[in-house]
């Protein structure tokens, strides 16, 4: 039995601790989006910190400084480097994740409390962050962990950054790789992510692909205060009215985009491109199930495919300042704030998105003839990012997955956006890998997020298994 099978074999021995741990971390509240959590947040980045550093790695807390949400101070979350091993014969990998979460509210229709972690009989891990990414996080760390108790030396050095902001537009974090790349993250040969998912539910997959994020604010105000609907209605212009007609001119029902000049940005797809799409581990019959509701837009496969990874999108994710309680308030609000975004693909920029947004709402906001003010803001924007998947780097996760999953893994782009990716690449100037851990029906930043049973613990063995791969495989090559 080699080292990477006695690996393995821990690695299905210690499945309850393994998942013992993720319920210690699930249990930590780490909201990034949320004021009232950013004492969970750093407690969380605190307890990485501790269990990496009793392990034996060298740990740096860089504090981003400060940030302003909606008027309130705070400091940002550390971000947690580290080196575990400095062996110049050996390899490094620098791996990134994040340890904040997406929001999570029982009355948004967890089934349980979404900070304590649930198994169900099927083998589904709930609980918010499970496969976003403290599943993926806390992965290495567990790799890493059994290495040492077997007494099996870990085959490379790592190095790793782990943000606490990554779901709130990874604010300061770009300012410190940059400022590191040729100090702590120096000598990394590779970068390794955990922070997608699957295509489908049975295959696994390398991604090297991802679509950018531009998320803007729409504020609309005009009274002083809230007005009574009776009273004022019909009478002066309402900030909520003229806000869901700006909203609705942003997308229509298919989900085209209305902003004049989006598409003039977007890359053609070419011929080689399109045979990517064949035979991948993805049909719509199993999206519907997932989705649990046939909305699916698209009658093919590949057109499903291609609007998730390489067509731009837009999103409306929520109004605030509007009332959204139970019962029937009859309230005109005075000031809402709209909330969208749009992913973005080669070749659009950021700069010209905020500018064709920014035409097309002033244009819109015109033509209602509203004495409301209207303003928008881009709070933050990340950018796409595209590689090719015939690196050693990819190589060496295929082996990898081959051998843990016995299958040779499709090769996918994200919907999503993991904007330090390209940070990552462009300072480092080296490749970077997207090494999934989760699948398809997860449901990232969705309620009842869970990561199967499954896909957790093989995920812990396809670290450690592609550590070993890294270091028997020539990266000139
Ligand atoms: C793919 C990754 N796990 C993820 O969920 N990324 C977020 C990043 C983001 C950007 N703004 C806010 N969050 C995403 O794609 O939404
Ligand atoms: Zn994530
Ligand atoms: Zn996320």
């Amino acid at each position: 039995m080699d080292s990477v099978d006695k690996y393995f074999e821990a690695v299905e021995q210690n499945q309850q601790q393994f998942i013992e741990a993720l319920r210690e971390v699930v249990a930590i509240p780490s909201v990034s989006g949320d004021a009232a959590r950013r004492g969970d947040v750093v407690r969380m980045g605190e307890w990485l910190q501790a269990r990496w550093e009793a392990l034996g790695a060298t740990c740096k807390r860089v504090d981003p400084g400060k940030q302003n949400l909606h008027g309130v101070e705070l400091d940002l979350p550390p971000v947690i480097l580290g080196q575990y091993g400095d062996d110049p014969s050996k390899k490094t990998v620098t791996l990134y994740g994040h340890y904040d979460v997406q929001p999570a509210l029982v009355e948004d229709g967890w089934e349980t409390d979404p900070f304590t972690l649930v198994e169900r009989a099927d083998g589904r891990l709930v609980g918010r962050g499970a496969t976003d990414d403290k599943g993926p996080v806390l992965g290495w760390l567990l790799c890493a962990e059994t290495h040492k108790q077997l007494g099996i030396e870990l085959p490379v050095n790592l190095k790793f950054c782990f943000e606490g902001m990554e779901e709130s537009g990874s604010e300061g974090l770009d300012e410190i790789i940059i400022a590191e790349a040729d100090k702590w993250f120096k000598g990394t040969d590779v970068v390794c992510i955990s922070d997608n998912y699957w295509l489908g539910k049975s295959k696994p997959c390398l991604t090297h692909g991802l679509r950018g994020v531009s998320y803007f604010h729409l504020v609309v105000e005009g009274p002083g205060a809230d007005l009574h609907s009776g009273v004022f209605g019909g009478t002066v212009h309402e900030p909520m009215v003229d806000l869901v007609q700006l909203l609705a001119s942003l997308v229509d029902s298919k989900g085209r985009i209305q902003v004049a000049g989006i598409y003039d940005q977007v890359a053609p797809v070419e011929a080689a491109e399109e045979r990517t799409y064949d035979a991948l581990d993805f049909n719509h019959a199993a999206l519907v199930g997932d989705l649990k509701s046939d909305v699916v837009i698209h009658a093919d496969e590949r057109d499903t495919l291609k609007h998730r990874w390489r067509f731009p999108t837009l999103s409306i994710h929520g109004v605030e300042g509007a009332f959204h309680a139970s019962g029937d308030k009859t309230v005109i609000p005075a000031r809402v704030r709209g909330k969208f975004s749009i992913r973005t693909v080669p070749n659009m920029e950021p700069a010209a998105v905020a500018a064709a947004v920014t035409k097309h709402l002033e244009k819109e906001f015109s033509k209602l003839g509203s004495k409301n003010r209207m303003e928008m803001v881009e709070t933050h924007a990340g950018r796409w990012w595209y590689s090719s998947p015939d690196h050693p780097n990819f190589v060496a996760a295929a082996r990898a997955t081959e051998r843990v999953y016995g299958v040779k893994p499709d090769l996918t782009r994200e919907g999503g956006s993991i904007p330090v990716t390209l940070t990552f690449e462009e300072n480092l100037k080296r490749n970077v890998l997207l090494l999934p851990m989760g699948a398809a029906d997860d449901g990232a930043h969705s309620t009842n997020e869970k990561i199967d049973r499954r896909n957790y613990i093989q995920g812990i063995k396809l670290f450690g298994a592609y550590l070993h791969e890294i270091a028997a495989t020539d990266l000139a090559a």
